[in-house]
């Protein structure tokens, strides 16, 4: 036993009498892993502060911090004492056996009502009504000023004031852009109909394409979410057109910018929405206004360096007239925060996304709260009148339901679109994301095994279920040569080894283009698989599967050494470098390139932004890497694979959710493998939604 749980004496279940006893209850969890060092801190600093704090407010504080730590934006005390076994994931451990000390014993039983009641009392907590824009002061000038106090209690909602103001920063953004009068491009029918084709006879079935481009040209603010393959790039940059044909007719073309929470995700972007420009029916003054330029938020916005400040904000906007913000599920609050703080107050914003993805690794699940009612339309009579009018559609449609324009004020300007040009209705990999979507397990379940059973299907499945032996034997085989049967389509790693080798231009000189074009053929190749991974620990997190994928490939000879830098090793770039120009979720590939009189030299190659060419950066230049057969899910965001493998782990832990589980899903092109190291995960998976607490709530 460690000395802070005998100095607690750990046989009482209830709540830490004094501040001693709470002190020592905090280490004993930072030491455990069920809080972070800094979560002990501010609960220890509220203490030191105001030592006659109740020990129930102190303890709030460092649960609503500790929550932050996994996504929350605020700590919802109804729900947390309803079931206080989720109010922290166990740690990577798994916590051991229930103890009395664990945080679901310790809160066992208490009563949300006292404990509100002792915050409200608090001279650290401003009870907020929630709807008016909290004082930004420094956070702890004065605690007895309640617009300074460093708790903020908005109903059942404890906040850090940090994220209070960052909240109400987003809902008072959008509710006044939402509320801000309607301003169509002139002539939007026409336009309309010459970019999607006049409506069907009947205005039936619905194009939702179409229908999105009308909300996102009416308001100040438009969502327009869908799956992989919905066609969100192609309506976005019809959306420009009609946004810029009259701007341009006029002579006064509109300022529009593009970004994207990554590097990774702005480089993709770039390259679909430049390919989908060249195609668009459009004048050519109209085609060079609208740019394939994308950016990341943080470079719009201008980061400064060291700090959490942005060049831009309110005092100094952004100079545009339109943004679109794509791959919007990675938006954190924050940052969500701070781009409506730097927009001008008549400039458009329009959000791109899927709103099943999982969300940011940051607090916040902005997309996935805004779009609450995606699904299910919720369009009111006014709305459906102008959006009827204004495309020739008829919003008939058994999904869709009925709404109330001041109570939905944000499904007014939100669209979904439902049709997957890449994922039809007989795409394994389609039917297989839908079912995990609809939440049922058992269905998902008999479909994956239906899926799986079926040749042809795309989808293969590698479960526990087998015997120890003979399921490590065949992860082995999948990881190195992919699905028996399927290599064609569905690569193992060992290929892009092979290409590596057998590709290579051994006669061409130092410096020789056929170098680059070998380097990029191996990159391109080994973006055809990619193992992906629900935890980084444990035997099927990153960490271990890399040095597994590693070890088999020195085995069969096709690489020299299973750590440090080697030839054929893939790197993923885990940190923006201004230095190399790389950012976080690059990839590259460790080659060994000739050099004009000198020996023979590893070089890593990786794409550079525009797709096109490669870059060869030296090993030594490269600070933040790990090696990349196997990444997160979270990390894989943005990209796709033709072939992804994703490993459920054996223990069911709190992050696996139905938003993992389609993620990895919807990486994959072509073929997907689940790996389930313990039967049952996918299901449980399937069943448990990411639910982060929040209050982003918008009614007129
Ligand atoms: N209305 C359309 N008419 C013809 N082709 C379309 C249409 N909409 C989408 N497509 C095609 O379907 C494919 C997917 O479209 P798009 O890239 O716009 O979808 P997306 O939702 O942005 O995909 P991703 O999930 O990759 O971001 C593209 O090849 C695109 O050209």
């Amino acid at each position: 036993m460690t000395t802070a749980s005998r100095s607690r004496g750990v046989s009482s279940s209830s709540l830490p009498r004094d501040a001693a006893e709470l002190r020592s209850l905090l280490g004993l969890w930072v030491e455990r892993g069920w809080l972070r060092t800094l979560d002990r801190a501010l609960a220890e600093f509220f203490l030191d502060l105001r030592p006659e704090t109740d020990v129930r407010v102190a303890l709030a504080a460092a649960l609503a911090s500790g929550r932050l730590g996994h996504g929350h934006v605020c700590l919802d005390l109804e729900d947390a004492l309803a079931s206080p076994g989720e109010v922290l994931p166990p740690p990577p451990d798994g916590g051991g056996e229930p103890a009395p000390w664990q945080p679901q014993q310790v809160l066992a039983g208490q009563r949300a009502g006292a404990w509100l009641a002792a915050l409200r009392a608090s001279p650290l907590v401003e009870a907020a009504g929630g709807g008016t824009q909290a004082a930004q002061g420094d956070l702890f000038a004065d605690a007895g000023d309640p617009g300074n106090r460093p708790l903020v209690l908005c109903g059942p909602r404890l906040y850090l004031r940090r994220y209070w103001r960052y909240e109400r920063q987003v809902v008072e953004g959008l509710r006044a852009r939402l509320l801000a009068p309607a301003a169509p491009p002139p002539g939007l029918r026409a336009r309309l109909d010459r970019l999607f084709g006049p409506p069907p006879p009947g205005g039936m079935p619905i194009d939702w394409q179409k229908l999105a481009c009308a909300i996102a040209a009416r308001g100040a603010f438009g969502i327009i979410t869908g799956g992989p393959g919905t066609g969100k790039t192609t309506t976005v940059v019809r959306l420009l057109a009609v946004l810029q044909e009259p701007a341009v007719e006029a002579g006064r073309p509109l300022r529009v910018r593009l970004a994207a929470p990554t590097g990774k995700a702005a480089a993709r972007l770039s390259a679909s929405i430049g390919e989908q420009i060249g195609r668009l029916d459009v004048a050519p003054g109209v085609r060079a206004a609208i740019p394939a330029d994308v950016v990341t938020v943080h470079r719009l916005l201008g980061r400064r360096a060291g700090s959490r400040q942005f060049r831009h904000h309110a005092g100094r906007p952004l100079p545009l007239d339109v943004l679109v913000v794509d791959e919007a599920s990675m938006v954190d609050l924050e940052m969500m925060a701070s781009l409506l703080d730097a927009l001008p107050p008549d400039a458009r914003l329009v959000l791109i996304g899927d709103k099943d993805q999982l969300a940011s690794v940051e607090a916040g699940a902005v997309l996935g709260d805004l779009c609450r009612d995606a699904e299910e339309g919720r369009y009111g009579a006014s709305t459906r009148q102008w959006l009827e009018a204004a495309t020739g559609l008829a919003l008939r449609d058994p999904r869709l339901r009925e709404g109330d324009a001041a109570r939905h004020l944000l499904a007014q300007q939100t669209v979904m679109l439902r049709d997957s040009r890449r994922f039809g209705p007989d795409s394994g990999i389609g039917r297989l994301a839908r079912s995990v979507n609809a939440g049922d397990p058992a269905a998902a379940c008999a479909e994956l095994q239906r899926l799986a059973d079926s040749a042809g299907s795309g989808i293969s499945l590698l479960s526990a279920a087998d015997d120890g032996a003979a399921f490590a034997s065949r992860l082995d085989t999948l990881l190195l040569d992919g699905p028996p049967g399927a290599q064609a389509v569905a690569p193992g790693h060992a290929a892009y080894l092979h290409a590596l080798r057998d590709a290579r231009p051994v006669d061409a000189a130092p410096g020789d283009a056929a170098w680059e074009d070998w380097a990029r053929a191996i990159l391109a190749a080994f973006d055809r698989f990619r193992v992906l991974c629900a935890v980084r620990q444990g035997d099927h997190g990153v960490v271990r599967s890399n040095q597994r994928i590693a070890r088999l490939l020195r085995a069969r000879g096709l690489i020299e050494r299973e750590d440090g830098w080697y030839e054929g090793r893939p790197v993923l770039v885990t940190r923006n470098d201004p230095a190399t120009g790389l950012v976080n979720g690059d990839i590259g590939i460790a080659l060994e390139l000739p050099a004009p009189g000198a020996a023979p030299a590893l070089r890593v190659a990786f794409l550079r932004g525009d797709g096109g060419g490669v870059r060869f950066v030296l090993p030594s230049r490269l600070g933040a890497v790990e090696t990349a057969y196997a990444m997160t899910v979270h990390k894989s965001q943005g990209s796709e694979f033709a072939h992804t493998a994703l490993l459920l782990p054996d223990s069911a832990s709190p992050v696996l959710t139905r938003e993992l589980v389609y993620t990895g899903i919807t990486r994959a092109a072509a073929w997907f493998t689940l790996v389930e190291a313990a039967p049952g995960v996918f299901g449980t998976a399937v069943g448990r939604r990411v639910r982060r607490a929040s209050g982003l709530d918008i009614c007129a």
